[in-house]
């Protein structure tokens, strides 16, 4: 492809003859001639240079003169339209290529619409403006940018743009059949430049209405994410958005992002993928980890969490309030009610708890019927106080639940930061000490902490914590106190009565730290070893003396006690008529079928069963029609005394008279006088236990004054303490 050569090189023959005509002219000739041969090498020259380096362009690249016709084209050119290549030569217009072109088909976009496909292709040709696209055949894109040059000529750059086409293909299929709902929006503005079939669907906005709107336009009112500006994204992956559908549903999206230059425009490609349900459950699991499932209250959790925020307040200059409240006697409900009634009141007790209570107070559910109330920015401990107060009255109020009408009352243990304490810990543990305060002074009331009421409760832990090592060690004694017959003054059995001799505090009494097994659980270990070491030590007594043991109500509710009673028998050998039981009134109080059930066992199996204490509870003579007893215990604050005291006298004559007629045998506790022993002989007593006669004693006494009682003809009864 030369270019278009302006000068010829003359022929030898003009040559020779111009130069012997004219020898002047013929020199001059000689010298244009030469200076045109300089020229063109130099054009040739400047030509191959050109030819060269727009070869080595990436372009294709031609140039047309001001007819459109061809002047010079790269390589690049040639092969980007090889099916027309044959077609071009220097002073060719490149219409005309065009025409060919289309009639040979190699435009697939002028197949079927050739002359207005042309029309517009020489329209561009002649009147550049801008870019654009161009496929050919062998299913290649191409870049065509056009521009006019000074000389009236046109400079043409065609850029292969095939791949990007494919790529761009494949985003749009990606895109466009993506069941992800994804929409792309200009980073400056926001607004929606494209958007695919699934989040038309899914937020049901049509794509006219989709592209009208800006990324803010989608945002649901409640989203909080005040940081993120329109159209700008916080890049973390999988971040949430909530979102407004098109009629107005709140949706939470997980958000996944990526940017990319869309139609020329810095843009951001969006997956959004619903995460509503999802977010819905976490939120639901989120709750419940956080909230009594019963009452909706927060749970302990959430109380500490909220008491922990509220102490960073409390340590600058707020005071606030933790109130600890426990239901008198809610167990009593759930025993006889059942426990739907149980927890429907529960459920009504939360109700007024929160109704009576500030916005900004909490009230949760610590578990069972234990609740929490933390006062915030009190200015007066007594606010405490008085909240305390209100909070009783309207608790107490009476219930209605399925006919059923019932009152419950509640104790509720004040402490107060920062001076009861500054941390979660020690606040909470200092409102539960003074809630047991409270419960011991007669419930249906409040207390506030003490701080001496700390050190009672460490006493009291150092004890449960000997206590408990003492039972597992073993080392805890029974002794044993005789039941003496009245009439002829023989050692009928023996009372079983634990004994703690503690390594530093020597004896401790039962009636302190009997208690404190009752409530920590303890009494059914050690009910365990009394049993079964009185058990073994009764078997070792000759004929058929009686060992009596008591029994807890915590060992009923244990639920083998029957299994315990009987091993300790089987252990031991000792007869089970040889062994009674004492229970008291409490035991009974509980009402319930599995009480009876196990008493009604115990007695068939042999065992005899005493009521213990009677005549101090409010309806021991109610307790023996309920079972058949085979032994009354007079309690000793009836006995003492009796010598003189009518009104004890007219008691216990009418308890030994009742015995009597049901056939059941009397004993009488705490025997201290021989007046006393001689009021009850008159009466017709059976047995009498007491100092008179002796004090509980450790085995091998117990077993000495056994032996002493066999040796003796029939002596009457003496004191033996
Ligand atoms: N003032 C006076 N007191 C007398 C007299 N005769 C006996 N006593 C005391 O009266 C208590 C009788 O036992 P309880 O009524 O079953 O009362 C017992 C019983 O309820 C409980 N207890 C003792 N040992 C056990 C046990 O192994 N298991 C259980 N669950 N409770 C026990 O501790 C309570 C107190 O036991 P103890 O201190 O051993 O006190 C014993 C006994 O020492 C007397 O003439 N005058």
């Amino acid at each position: 492809m030369p270019m278009n050569a302006e000068f010829q090189s003359p022929s030898d023959d003009n040559r020779t003859a111009s130069h012997s005509a004219h020898p002047g002219y013929d020199a001059a000739l000689l010298d244009a001639r030469l200076e045109a041969e300089a020229a063109i090498q130099q054009a040739k020259q400047a030509e191959a240079r050109l030819r060269a380096a727009i070869d080595i362009l990436p372009q294709g690249v031609v140039f047309l003169d001001s007819d459109g016709r061809y002047v010079l084209w790269n390589k690049q050119y040639g092969e980007m339209y090889a099916g027309s290549s044959d077609l071009f030569a220097e002073g060719v217009k490149l219409e005309d290529t065009l025409r060919i072109g289309v009639a040979r088909g190699q435009y697939p976009e002028a197949i079927g619409r050739e002359e207005e496909w042309l029309k517009d292709r020489l329209d561009r040709l002649y009147n550049p403006r801008g870019r654009h696209e161009q496929k050919t055949t062998d299913g290649r894109w191409i870049l065509i940018e056009e521009r006019r040059t000074s000389d009236g000529g046109i400079i043409g750059l065609r850029v292969d743009i095939t791949e990007m086409k494919q790529r761009e293909e494949s985003f749009r299929l990606l895109f466009d059949n993506n069941p992800v709902p994804m929409y792309v929006h200009a980073l400056e503005t926001g607004r929606i430049l494209a958007v695919n079939d699934a989040a038309t669907q899914h937020y049901g906005y049509s794509r006219d209405e989709f592209l009208a709107m800006t990324l803010a336009d989608l945002r649901h009112p409640d989203e909080t994410d005040a940081e993120t500006p329109p159209g700008k994204l916080k890049r973390e992956v999988g971040f949430t958005w909530r979102h407004r559908k098109a009629d107005g549903e709140a949706i939470d999206v997980a958000v996944y992002s990526s940017l990319l230059t869309y139609e020329g425009v810095q843009a951001e490609l969006i997956g959004a993928v619903d995460i509503t349900e999802r977010k819905r459950a976490e939120e639901r699991i989120a709750f419940m980890a956080h909230h009594d499932a019963l009452t909706g209250l927060p749970n302990r959790v959430l109380f500490r969490e909220e008491m922990e925020e509220c102490l960073t307040r409390i340590r600058r200059d707020e005071t606030a309030a933790v109130l600890c409240l426990d239901l008198d006697d809610f167990k009593s409900i759930n025993d006889t009610l059942g426990h739907p009634i149980g927890d429907r009141l529960l459920v009504l007790v939360a109700q007024r708890l929160k109704g009576a209570l500030r916005e900004t107070d909490t009230v949760a559910r610590l578990g069972g019927d234990e609740f929490a109330v933390l006062q915030t920015g009190i200015d007066d401990p007594e606010d405490a106080g008085s909240l305390a107060g209100r909070l009783i009255e309207i608790v107490s109020a009476p219930y209605e639940i399925d006919g059923h009408l019932m009152t419950i009352g509640v104790s509720i243990g004040i402490a107060v930061g920062p001076s009861d304490g500054e941390d979660c810990d020690r606040l909470l543990k200092a409102a539960d000490m003074a809630l047991y305060r409270a419960k011991a002074e007669g419930r249906g009331a409040y207390c506030f902490f003490e701080a001496e009421m700390d050190a009672r409760l460490q006493a009291r832990r150092r004890m449960e914590l000997d206590l408990r090592a003492a039972i597992n060690a073993g080392t805890l004694e029974v002794h044993y106190q005789p039941l003496i017959e009245i009439g002829s003054g023989d050692v009928a059995g023996f009372e079983a009565l634990v004994r703690w001799n503690h390594p530093e505090r020597g004896n401790i009494p039962p009636i302190d730290f009997i208690p404190l097994a009752e409530e920590t659980g303890l009494v059914v270990p050690l009910g365990v070893h009394v049993l079964t070491r009185a058990c073994r030590d009764a078997a070792a007594w000759p004929g058929d003396t009686k060992v009596a043991v008591n029994l807890s109500t915590l060992q009923f509710r244990s639920g083998n006690l029957f299994e315990v009673v009987s091993d300790a028998l089987n252990e031991t050998g000792l007869e089970p008529k040889r062994l009674e039981l004492e229970i008291t009134e409490s035991v009974l109080l509980e009402k319930s079928e599995n009480v009876l059930a196990t008493l009604h066992a115990l007695r068939a199996l042999g065992v005899r069963i005493s009521m213990d204490d009677f005549g101090t509870g409010y309806s021991s003579l109610s307790y023996l029609r309920s079972f058949p007893f085979d032994k009354i215990k007079i309690d000793r604050s009836f006995v003492q005394g009796l010598g003189t005291n009518s009104d004890s006298q007219a008691i216990v004559r009418a308890i030994i008279t009742l015995g009597r007629s049901l056939g059941i045998t009397i004993t009488a506790e705490g025997v201290e006088t021989a007046a006393d022993l001689e009021y009850l002989r008159s009466e017709g007593c059976h047995q009498g236990q007491g100092w008179l006669f002796a004090k509980a004693q450790p085995n091998e006494a117990a077993s000495e004054l056994l032996r002493e009682n066999r040796r003796r003809p029939k002596p009457p009864a003496k004191s033996a303490a």
